[in-house]
Parts: structure tokens; sequence; C-alpha cells
């Protein structure tokens, strides 16, 4: 329910429940029993407040807002023992906070591996009243992919933190807005695919979701990954796309036949219907970056001077082969600011630089992926309350590693796999400007160095560039910082690096982390914080376990 104060008032209910999202019914995490859980719309400048109840039987749950910098309400982040407690059964948790800019956003959950599970959903946020757009639209889809494994998340993470691990193997179906399709293909007539065709009347859970268009129109489909794993390249049959947004900022438009979208990006592009109307045509997702044993994911433009279940005369465009860095490269590159008021420029200099190398290790045994030789292991108490009240006890204070040693060959396998965990944090300098290098490496295995779209919290950064190898100071001749998209995730490349500048004027506690839920899941993260004295107000249910449960629960807020 919305009113025209701007305020958004949604009650919540978390639960498992039966479902069917690939025609194989399964258990999902669903919201009021739905899957994918409820839209949020609102406009730039709303409040947003989720009342969360937590039905699960035996497990907490917390709901990350993805793309909303949380200003001034770090505790609604939704970070299980970073930014709060997670809620336990029966509980019930607030999240209210301002959705400040417009743009194409999701939710999902951020305890254990509750995202696999399918604890998520879209957030669409609009121009304020008065405002515009920078481009014109005459209608909108919203389009939110996944990946979804038959296997439950229960037996996938005791596998991946098994000794010897169990990885958890490429995904069964790849879902657009919850739906796919296992075993059959929507495409089998073009006699291609070693599956039969579908029957599906429309109805079932699995079901694509079409898009019904009229001929001659320009459309803007918003597009969001929440997979747990696959990175994903999008083609639209006998279509090109203008791309238009990144991650809640605008860009300057470019078009292209086909987009990467890796997990926890967001894009809109506006396409325009100006084929012929008297045919449909493909709209296919297919993986990237690992080698696939997943089918495209698939729906159908239906030009409504057709009928919906009149196939395409043509069969689905081709994903580029999974490991053409090259074309991904190309597409990364293209990705530049719009000059527009909502986007500041870059910072010309910082304040620090951290590098961060990628490594994936083992300990005793067990297979980790460590940041600098740490692999992040996070405490009981959740950050934001440890730091603001300074409980020395609660976390790791030795202060995480600033770079990794200069002779490291990151083209290599480590010849000293051996890792630790961590639970160190890194103390940014309250309105400082942070350079981050991401540095790739070799994994455990000769000749393998994989894809891995990382994630900030609470801000957005600048993208100042790619490249090959390792990094070295003059690299930073090639920063872009000219018009540097300004986003909250970017992928680095195997065996390169990604340079991103943010400003660290959140007061707050922020995760910082591969976006491949197995791989946080095996200690890819590291965690910032920055003016935490300047936060007040922690609700007491943010605080209520852990060493500030014990200390503080007196009173209705703290701080
Ligand atoms: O973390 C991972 O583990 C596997 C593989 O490296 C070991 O099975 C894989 O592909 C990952 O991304």
């Amino acid at each position: 329910t919305s009113n025209k104060t701007g305020n958004h008032f949604y009650k919540w209910e978390v639960e498992y429940m039966y479902w069917s999202p690939d025609g194989i019914e399964n258990v999902v995490m669903g919201i009021n029993g739905q899957f994918p859980g409820p839209t949020i719309r609102a406009r730039a400048g709303d409040i947003v407040h989720v009342q969360l109840t937590n039905k699960l039987h035996t497990e907490g749950v917390v709901i990350h807002w993805h793309g909303i910098r949380q200003k001034g309400t770090p505790w609604a982040d939704g970070t299980a023992s970073i930014s709060q407690c997670v809620i336990n059964p029966g509980e019930t948790f607030d999240y209210r906070f301002t959705v400040d800019r417009a743009g194409t956003y999701f939710y999902h959950g951020h305890y254990g591996m509750q995202r696999s599970a399918g604890l998520y959903g879209s957030m669409i946020v609009d121009v304020a009243e008065g405002e515009k757009e920078p481009f014109h639209y005459d209608g909108e889809f919203d389009l939110l992919l996944s990946d979804w494994w038959h296997k439950s998340v229960h037996h996938q993470e005791v596998g991946l933190s098994s000794r010897p691990m169990r990885w958890i193997n490429e995904p069964q179906a790849l879902l657009i807005n919850g739906r796919g399709q296992y075993g059959c293909s929507l495409a089998a007539h073009h006699g291609n695919s070693s599956f039969s065709q579908c029957n599906i009347t429309g109805h079932e859970q699995w079901a694509p979701y079409i898009l019904h268009v009229d001929p001659n129109k320009t459309y803007r489909i918003r597009i969001a990954s929440t997979t747990a794993l696959a990175s994903l390249n999008l083609a639209i049959g006998n279509h090109k796309m203008m791309v238009v947004e990144a991650d809640g900022n605008y860009l300057q438009p470019f078009e292209t036949n086909d987009l990467d979208i890796y997990s926890g990006e967001s894009y809109s592009v506006l396409l325009k219907t100006s084929q012929d109307s008297s045919q449909n045509y493909w709209i296919s997702f297919g993986v990237r970056g690992r080698e696939p044993h997943t089918p495209q994911a698939l729906t159908i433009l239906n030009y409504k001077t057709n009928s919906a279940s009149k196939l395409p005369l043509s069969p689905p465009p081709v994903t580029p082969r999974w490991d053409d860095y090259a074309h991904s490269k190309a597409f990364s590159n293209k990705i530049k600011a719009l000059d527009h008021k909502s986007i500041p420029k870059p910072s010309p200099t910082y304040h620090r630089r951290i590098v961060l190398l990628n490594t994936q290790n083992k300990m005793n045994g067990y297979t980790k992926w460590s940041i600098n030789n740490v692999s992040l292991s996070i405490p009981a108490t959740p950050y934001l309350g440890s730091i603001r009240f300074g409980l020395r006890d609660a976390f790791d204070q030795t202060k995480p590693p600033e770079d990794f040693p200069g002779h490291y060959d990151v083209m290599k396998p480590p010849v000293n796999p051996n890792t630790t965990t961590g639970s160190g944090v890194y103390m940014l300098g309250y309105y400082s400007t942070v350079d981050v290098i991401l540095q790739n490496a070799n994994a455990l295995t000769e000749n393998v160095s994989e894809i891995h779209p990382w994630h900030l919290h609470g801000h957005d950064f600048w993208v100042l560039g790619y490249g090959e190898g390792k990094f070295t100071k003059s690299d930073e001749k090639k920063f872009n910082l000219k018009n540097p998209p300004y986003r909250n995730t970017a992928v680095i490349f195997p065996y390169g690096w990604t340079a991103l500048r943010f400003v660290a004027d959140n007061p707050g506690v922020w995760a910082f982390h591969c976006h491949i839920e197995p791989h946080l899941h095996l200690g890819m993260g590291v965690v910032f914080a920055e003016g935490v004295q300047h936060v007040a107000k922690i609700p007491k249910e943010a605080l209520s376990c852990g060493l500030t449960g014990k200390r503080f629960m007196t009173g209705s807020h703290l701080g």
C-alpha cells in the first residue's frame, strides 16, 4: 500500500513453500506465498517500510536491499552479523529506509545461502514527482534473473563445508522472474535441442513470463541478476538494445546485440519494436565464464499483432562462447557514465589504496576463497553494534592486510595454498577517498581463473578500469577519470585486475564481497567501516544477539 506522502508499507512473511520454478516441484523460500517475492515500487525520496516476520521454523533470516545505500539507516542493510542480528523464527524486524535515487534494484536474503533458496524480488524506484528520466519509453518490463538447483541449499552448504569440498556444480535451470523449464525446451521445434517441446498451458508456475508489446514503440526492459553462480548474456532475436542504466545510474547510451550481466548487477535497455510485427522473437539468456551445463533461459517477445503461442521462425540467438572473454571485456569497456546531475564526478586522487588479491585456498583440507590470504569468517556479534560500542572481543582486532607479497605469481596456482580465517575490519577514514584494486589470480587448478563480480554495500564506486595480469602503479595512467561508470558491482576478469574508487561518506559497516553466493560462503569478502561513531539510534532488535545482546538489552534505542 502507498500514499501521497511517499511512504510505502509492506507486511511480509518469509516461509518455505512448495513451488515448481522449473517444472520440478521443490521447496523455495517465498514471501507472502509468492516466489519471487513481491515487487517494491516507489519514487526517489520515498520511505520504504517492510515489516518482516520470520515464519521459517528453524532458521534466522535477513533481507538486503541491493543498491540502496542506507544513508542514515545502516542497521537496515540486511547483512547477518554485519548490520544486524538475524531475525529469529517468529520474530519481526522493521526495515525502514529511504530510496534516494531512481533505478532498477532488487532485494535478497543475506544469511547463509538463502538467496540460492529463492529469497529475492525486484525493487523499482521511479524518478521523483516532476523529474524526468533522460530517455523516453512507452512501456516497461522487469526481468529478474536467477539460477536454480534441485539440491536444497542445506545440502549445498554441507557440500561446500565438507572435507573434501563437494562443489555445487552448475545449476539445473536459469529462471526469468522465477520461471524456467527443466527437461524440455520452448525451442525444441528448431531441432537443435535434445529436449522435447515443453507442454505448457500458460498457467503453470514455470510457464515463461512473456513480454507482450505493440509494434513501433520503445520499451524499457529492466534486467537484474540475483544468480547464485551464473554470469549471463542476454540477446533478443532480430533486435538491438540501447543500454541506458546500470545499478541505478544512467549511462551514455550505447547500442548492443547482446548484453553481459553478472550476479549483483542491474541494467535497463531500450528496445524498439520495429521488426516484422507478423512474427514473435526469442529472448534468451545463456551462461558466460563457466563451461555451461545449463540450457539457455528462454522467453518470447510477443508482438501483440500475433498470438503469444506462435513460436519464432528462427532459432534462439546463440550465446557467445563461454570463454570468449574478449567479447565480455569489449562490452564492459563500453560502459560509461552519463554526464548527469545525479552522478558525482570521480575524485581525481585517493587517500588510501587497498589491493585485494583473490585466491582459492586450502585450510586443513577444506576449500576456501581468501582475500590477501584471509578467508572471511564473520563473528556472532554484528559489527555495527560491536564497533559502535567498542566491544573489542567481538571480532579480530588485527588489521587485515592492505596488499599481498610482491613476488606472488597471479598466473600460477598458489605455491603455498594454506590460508587462515579472520574477521578483521578495514577501518576507513570518514570522508576519505579509497581506491580498491581487485586482483584476480589462478585458482587451485592450473590454467583456471574465474570471474568474480564484487558488490559493495552502502556506496557506489567509480569503475576506473580493467586490466590484464598483475596491477602495477603505472596502470594508473590508464584510469578513466572522465566518465567512469558509477555502480555497486564490478567484475574482475580471469587473471586480471579491476580498479575502483569510492568516498567513505556513509557511517556504518559495509560488506564488500564476491556476489557468487558459494564463494562468499567460502570466505570471499571483506568488511569496511567508516564514521561508525556518527551512527545514532540503532534499533535494539538489530543488536539483540551476541555481545551487544548481553550488554545492552535495556531501553528501546541505543546510541
Ligand atoms: O569455488 C569453486 O570451486 C569449484 C572448483 O574450483 C573446485 O571444484 C568452482 O568451479 C568454483 O567456482
